[in-house]
């Protein structure tokens, strides 16, 4: 059956949680007192929101086919994502077929890589990306997992980032990823207090559930190797995004000198094939975290988790909900799933992109079976104000 072609493309933004799951209020754990790369500077210790990590807002990009079918995809990007699909990447969607991911992929990509390559660019060529692959599930009438193969378990199972590991184990999860608080600035007292922490959630928790810490790129070699050894009686199972993505070198020789047992982890802040085979061959990490959202989409994400499957190495997805749970639920290299606890104190599970999306499921007891809905099957939430801040059809 001949596929309607691509009619038009459409760049929304929304302010307020979404994709951009850093856009929350203060008081919320994900924005209290984490240690960033920006925690050197005392005014931007506090709070994330404080150096900008909210400024973007969620992008949302819709492509709507001939016969009015409608897919969607969302990331990160904002408001200069919705500049970029506008004005320079709907053109090499619009008139398309929508199963001509490679192609379309490929023109994004090789027209983008005078300004591109990674971060912003990538993300919106993420959103386009995923967007093609719910049209196209919704077109077949099939779920995005069955598109890419068919799931390899029926089941999804998770561990759960947040605040409060304690009451993940309560509510199921198989390990809690807590945020460090405290980087190399805030000195020996700041590294103290995260082993202690460490220390008392392993009190509660008991010998037989993962705990692990995520730096988000805030330390620097030497005090990671020292974390990790006084981390190691308290079973840290891994230490995730120890150094800023660009220290390939520095990953490689942390991975050497972790602890035995323990895992390097990173790979949110990745993207593209490239981007991963450094991190591959250069033995920068146990499991890859691509967020599918960021790193290209699931067109890439293919790529990405093969060449580590032919190292090796695990992909275990950043966040990005049911974007996510597609890819993971049909590859044999991604053996569990992230849930991003998004509740303010992280007690309760809600939905990753709430207010968003409607239809996106949760695990329940730390598991999860994928709806058989078309494409990625979540829907827009209508109360959410999406603005089109910019139009191309006078420009390309
Ligand atoms: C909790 C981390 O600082 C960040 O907000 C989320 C993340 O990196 C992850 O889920 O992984
Ligand atoms: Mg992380």
């Amino acid at each position: 059956m001949a596929l309607p072609k691509v009619r038009q493309v459409r760049a929304r933004v929304v302010r307020g949680a979404g994709a951009d799951y850093h856009d929350q209020d203060r008081g919320h754990w994900i924005d209290d007192h984490i240690a960033t790369p920006m925690s050197k500077y005392p005014e931007y210790r506090d709070s994330r929101r404080s150096f900008g990590l909210n400024v973007l807002g969620t992008l949302v990009v819709e492509v709507e086919a001939d016969d009015g079918t409608v897919g969607f995809g969302v990331t990160t990007a904002g408001e200069p994502g919705a500049f970029i699909v506008e004005r320079h990447l709907a053109r090499f969607v619009e008139g398309a077929v929508p199963s001509d991911v490679e192609r379309i992929w490929d023109q994004m990509f090789h027209a983008s890589l005078f300004y591109g390559r990674k971060g912003l660019v990538l993300n919106a060529i993420s959103a386009v990306d995923l967007a093609l692959w719910d049209l196209l599930g919704k077109l077949r009438d099939e779920p995005v997992y069955a598109l890419l193969g068919g799931q390899v378990r029926d089941e999804l199972t998770f561990y759960a980032t947040g605040a409060r590991p304690d009451l993940a184990k309560d509510m199921g999860f198989i390990g809690g990823k807590m945020p460090l608080q405290h980087g190399p600035a805030e000195g020996e007292r700041g590294l103290a207090a995260g082993v202690a922490r460490l220390a008392e959630m392993r009190e509660r928790v008991g010998d037989d559930f993962w705990l692990m810490y995520d730096a988000w790129m805030s330390l620097d070699l030497d005090y990671a190797v020292r974390l990790t050894h006084a981390a190691h009686e308290h079973g840290l199972k891994w230490i995730e995004e120890a150094l800023p993505p660009d220290d390939y070198w520095g990953y490689a020789e942390l991975r050497r000198a972790v602890p035995p047992g323990m895992l390097v982890t990173t790979g949110e802040h990745e993207a593209t094939r490239w981007g991963f085979r450094m991190l591959l061959e250069m033995g920068c990490a146990d499991i890859l975290q691509p967020d599918v959202n960021w790193c290209g989409g699931i067109t890439e994400l293919i790529k990405i988790s093969a060449l580590a499957d032919a190292h090796g190495a695990l992909v275990v997805p950043h966040g990005s909900s049911v974007y996510s749970y597609h890819f993971v639920s049909t590859r044999h290299n991604s053996p569990f799933a992230e849930f991003l606890m998004m509740h303010p104190q992280a007690s309760e599970v809600v939905p990753m992109f709430t207010p968003l999306l409607l239809d996106e499921p949760v695990p329940v007891g730390g598991r999860l079976r994928l709806p058989e809905r078309p494409g990625f099957g979540v829907r827009l939430n209508p109360e959410c104000r999406l603005e089109r801040p910019y139009t191309h059809e006078e420009t390309t």
